[in-house]
């Protein structure tokens, strides 16, 4: 259940005349989501999807709305924010942040196919080239400073052979500098709950709140290692060749990417270890997150250091 802060017809109506998209005709709260809260709004213009921000201040949101209203605007599958009549992205309903999207067809895929994961590699490209032009900055708040200090923190509470297991992780991607590799805008989360796929058609990228400035091929190994990962833990490597053929058929690895990618695939998988160690260990008070197995990430981590076929 997603809905934590509630919208009447009568607040919502008000609020929208700030728009021009038509009279209200019904909302519906969206139950899937975790962060936020979502509504589909009908209006007689159609239907869009509002969504009132649990964390995020409104001060925080044009990064991100920005970055959707550019990648949209050339042509990338993800939902467009709606300007109000300040042309503002975003405004407050009900005491949150709050604004409202194009909203998509498709549904997010729990199982893909091979030809889906190709998809999501291609549409992920050109999501890298199309943020060439975005001119915001955003730093990654969960890069390598923030992984190390926060392993730091829990390795005194951790089983001692994976607090081992991550140390060597970390003390591994320490001697790696990925400086010198392509950069530009990440989507940084994007896993199979955060892409709405018609048949094998990518309807959309959603949940843009990671995002942020960082080397591309980051992006390409976060995505991999979800996308292509089976229920038994184990990447399948259909689906991760066709997740690279798919992105390398609009923007194709260079040969320091290439190099670095083994690396990359580690880096990525310690990312999502570190946070849902500090999800498990940490939670924090009246956070509306449940906590995503630690050891699954770890179990990826532990793969990549003993394969040798990385799927280039
Ligand atoms: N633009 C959209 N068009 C259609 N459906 C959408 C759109 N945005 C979100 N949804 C639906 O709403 C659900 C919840 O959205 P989302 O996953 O972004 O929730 P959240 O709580 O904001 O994020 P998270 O769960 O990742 O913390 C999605 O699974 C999707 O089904
Ligand atoms: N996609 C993340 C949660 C949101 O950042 C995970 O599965 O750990």
């Amino acid at each position: 259940m997603s809905v934590y802060t509630s919208v009447g017809e009568a607040e919502l109506a008000a609020w929208l005349t700030r728009y021009s998209i038509g009279q209200l005709k019904s909302l519906k709260g969206i139950a899937a989501g975790i962060t936020n809260t979502n509504y589909f709004v009908d209006t007689t213009h159609g239907r869009y999807v509002l969504t009132l921000f649990e964390v995020l201040a409104l001060d925080e949101l044009p990064y991100y709305l920005e970055l959707m209203s550019h990648l949209a605007r050339h042509g990338v599958a993800c939902p467009a924010p709606i300007a109000d009549s300040t042309d503002s992205y975003a405004s407050l309903l009900a005491g949150k942040p709050a604004c409202l999207v194009t909203c998509l067809t498709g549904s997010e895929v729990g199982a893909p196919s091979s030809a889906q994961c190709q998809a999501v590699g291609e549409m992920l490209a050109a999501m890298h080239e199309a943020g060439n032009t975005f001119p915001k900055r955003m730093d990654n708040p969960r890069g390598p400073a923030w992984w190390s200090a926060t392993a730091a923190g829990l390795y005194g509470e951790m089983d001692a052979s994976d607090a081992a297991s991550l140390h060597e992780e970390v003390a591994f991607q320490e001697r790696y500098r990925f400086a010198h590799l392509p950069t530009g805008v990440v989507h940084a989360d994007l896993f199979r709950d955060n892409v709405l796929l018609d048949g094998e058609r990518v309807a959309g990228f959603i949940d843009f709140y990671y995002a942020c400035n960082d080397v591309l091929l980051y992006d390409v190994a976060i995505a991999l290692n979800d996308w292509a990962r089976g229920e038994d833990g184990n990447i399948d490597d259909d689906k991760a060749r066709a997740l690279l053929a798919g992105y390398q058929s609009v923007r194709p690895l260079t040969g320091d990417e290439r190099a670095a990618w083994p690396s990359m695939l580690r880096a990525a998988g310690l990312r999502f270890w570190v946070s849902r160690l500090l999800d498990f260990y940490r939670p924090q008070a009246g956070e509306m997150t449940y906590t995503k197995d630690p050891k699954v990430f770890q179990k990826v981590v532990e793969e990549h250091r003993a394969r040798s076929d990385f799927w280039l």
